[in-house]
């Protein structure tokens, strides 16, 4: 694209107004930190140069001396960020500039409440960056120039923050990024040297770039002195006069990678000042670990898991949080190798002495270093959450609230440590019917029966369903956990994660029920009394539902409900089939087991009728019933309503 002299005007790509004036409203009382986007933004520059002049010295253009400069003009009411860091060209500062959008952003946007303080929650999580500019500001310029391009390639892009913004060829001749802030009438308070001076060294003192503001400039002294002589005579002699100081640029940051630095001196703000810089993150981290690995593979992590989940959570493909340095040098962001995708919300940097400072992405992927960091960060995570849920159950609950989705994609996906993942699990359960997943499955083994040597569990489309299954009844009546199961990834989590603790993992939907030790010799004796009972009954449904189900069996899950859908052992669940087909899996037609129970009125009632019809449409109802109980659908409700109605009319005759 061709950049025009002249200023050309561009429409926003989202909805831009709308979003800004929620983002300016929800941020207001914390506005100080666009200072913190803005720097954080520059130094990025500057981290993105030096990967890049490693294999181009050229780009340096002589000035390797990467630094952020922040300045301000009271008359005019304005702040400039200034960086001579990697810049940007026309194409880009239209990619980045020109919209707040990232996929799902008017989903987000809709959720927002319109309540400060949850919306500037929210908002922390969608980032902002940039755009926080628009919080003290009514006008932006941004004056950009790539390093390696042309004097005459920058770029000026102005913005009311409105619908629109205008971009413009410039001659720059220093490369980099100058970002001129006219702050709104009742902002002037920032454009003070102290003012700034203090919110630089509070929130980007961590930033290994130095940040620099002008000293105050010391204006010449004229010293002169009265000299009289003998006759009383006054002479003013100038002696040494003092020389102005100018104002000179000064960091006011330590600019040392604060990884670098001896734990015991860094304090708790500095770890949250460089998660918010690492992770365009808004709140607080839940907690963090820094660590200096040494021996075969040597590297400093710092890991930190948020307490709060971004929007995009469940987006597999999301960025992962981790950067990358190699001796210091940054070299990416994102660097997804490191970390598992079920861990992919841990944040941090890692820094490897052992790689070579021109690794990509390609070399990353088949390395060993790479693997040996990896199983190290995943194994420190594991570790911290292990930690929290014993030393804080409740802040583990806040975190296994907002990450324990993600975390439950953890056993299929990393067999190494799927015991250990296991153990940080937390699901429902009907010990105390609630929805609330809180119970692990430690404290599930410590509460089983005796005889119990199974963990029984179901899985259903809502936690309602789950709680009100017909599977359960049996277990109920004998006083015996289930955990109930209603997230979306659970069906696939149980096909991998089939023990813990040496206990298997039973679905109560699933295969036979065999209590084990559990049943007394009494019920096992009367149950096969029903058995016989039930033989010929048993048969006659099995020929009237020929073709539909695999086989037909008396219950012994049953107290309340008159019949239930129970798949086959090696079959797929109902659950499982519906999550392969929402994903456009084939998935192949399994026949279910129909169970009755033989105590039940309706079972005792249709035992005895004659009519083979009548008979007929009773077992028919039941086993849509069923079904419907088990699947929420019917294959073909039409003709279920309709036997039904003919059902009802028969009892009123
Ligand atoms: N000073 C700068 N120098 C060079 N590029 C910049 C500068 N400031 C911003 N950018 C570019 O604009 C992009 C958008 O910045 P912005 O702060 O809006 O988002 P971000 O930093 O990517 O992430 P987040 O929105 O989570 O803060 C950056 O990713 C970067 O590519």
């Amino acid at each position: 694209m061709t950049v025009e002299n002249k200023p050309v005007k561009h429409e926003f790509a989202s909805d831009n107004a709308k979003i800004l004036h929620l983002m300016i409203h929800s941020l207001y009382s914390n506005k100080e930190i666009f200072l913190r986007e803005l720097v954080s933004n520059a130094a990025d520059a500057a981290d993105k140069l030096r990967f890049k002049a490693l294999s181009d010295n050229a780009l340096y253009e002589n000035d390797g001396d990467l630094r952020v400069r922040v300045s301000c003009d009271k008359e005019n009411n304005t702040i400039t960020i200034s960086d001579n860091g990697i810049g940007m060209n026309h194409d880009e500062v239209i990619e980045h500039l020109g919209t707040i959008a990232k996929s799902g952003t008017a989903e987000f946007f809709s959720t927002l409440s319109g309540d400060q303080a949850s919306d500037s929650q929210l908002i922390g999580q969608f980032g902002v960056g940039f755009y926080s500019s628009f919080i003290v500001a009514d006008k932006v310029i941004v004056r950009t120039r790539k390093a390696g391009d042309d004097a005459s390639e920058g770029v000026e892009w102005i913005s009311a923050g409105e619908g629109e913004f205008t971009t413009a060829k410039i001659e720059k001749t220093n490369r980099g990024t100058d970002i001129i802030l006219h702050l709104k009438e009742g902002e002037s308070e920032f454009a003070d040297d102290w003012r700034l001076k203090s919110i630089v060294t509070k929130y980007s003192d961590h930033i290994s770039v130095s940040v620099e503001m002008l000293t105050t400039e010391i204006p010449a002294v004229e010293a002169v002195a009265e000299v009289k002589d003998d006759e009383g005579k006054v002479t003013t002699l100038a002696i040494d006069a003092i020389d102005a100081v100018p104002a000179l640029w000064e960091a006011v940051n330590k600019a040392t990678a604060l990884w670098t630095r001896e734990k015991a001196d860094i304090t708790d703000e500095e770890y949250k000042e460089f998660y918010k810089h690492v992770s365009h993150d808004f709140s607080d981290p839940l907690l963090w670990e820094h660590n200096k690995v040494e021996g075969k593979t040597e590297y400093t992590s710092l890991l930190y898991i948020p307490s709060k989940a971004p929007f995009d959570m469940y987006n597999r493909e999301k960025q992962h949080g981790l950067k990358l340095f190699v001796q210091r040098v940054y070299i990416m962001d994102d660097a997804e190798q490191f970390m598992p995708t079920y861990l992919r919300f841990v944040k941090g940097s890692l820094d490897s002495n052992d790689l070579p400072l021109n690794v990509s992405r390609e070399i990353l992927q088949d390395n060993k270093i790479t693997q040996a960091i990896r199983k190290g960060c995943t194994k420190r995570v594991l570790k911290m959450l292990e930690k929290l849920a014993k030393k804080d159950a409740d802040k583990y609950q806040g975190f296994w609230d907002e990450f324990g989705q993600v975390l439950k994609e953890g056993p299929s996906e990393d067999h190494s440590n799927k015991e250990q993942v296991a153990g940080l699990l937390r699901f429902a359960s009907t010990k105390e019917d609630v929805a609330a997943q809180n119970v692990s499955l430690a404290t599930y083994i410590e509460r089983m029966k005796e005889g119990q040597d199974k963990i029984y569990y179901v899985v259903a489309d809502s936690f309602e369903a789950a709680k009100s299954s017909p599977h359960l009844e049996v277990f109920r009546k004998k006083g015996i956990e289930v955990l109930l199961m209603s997230d979306r990834i659970d069906e696939w989590l149980v096909s991998h994660l089939t023990a813990f603790d040496s206990k298997q993992l039973q679905s109560v939907t699933h295969g036979g029920l065999d209590l084990g030790d559990m049943d007394d010799d009494e019920t096992k004796e009367a149950q096969e009394k029903l058995e016989k009972e039930y033989d010929s009954v048993v048969k006659r449904i099995k020929v009237c539902l020929e073709g539909k189900v695999k086989d037909v069996k008396l219950s012994q899950r049953l107290t309340d409900s008159p019949a239930c859908i129970v798949a086959d052992d090696n079959d797929m669940t109902s659950q499982m089939a519906k999550l392969m087909a929402s994903v456009g899996q084939d998935v192949p037609d399994t026949l279910p087991i129909f169970e009755i129970n033989g105590e039940h009125d309706l079972i005792k009632h249709i035992a005895d009728e004659q009519d083979d019809d009548k008979f007929g449409q009773w077992v028919e109802v039941l086993f849509d019933q069923a079904m419907l109980a088990e699947r929420g659908s019917l294959k073909d409700p039409a003709s279920f309503v309709s036997r039904l109605n003919k059902l009802m009319l028969s009892l009123t005759k």
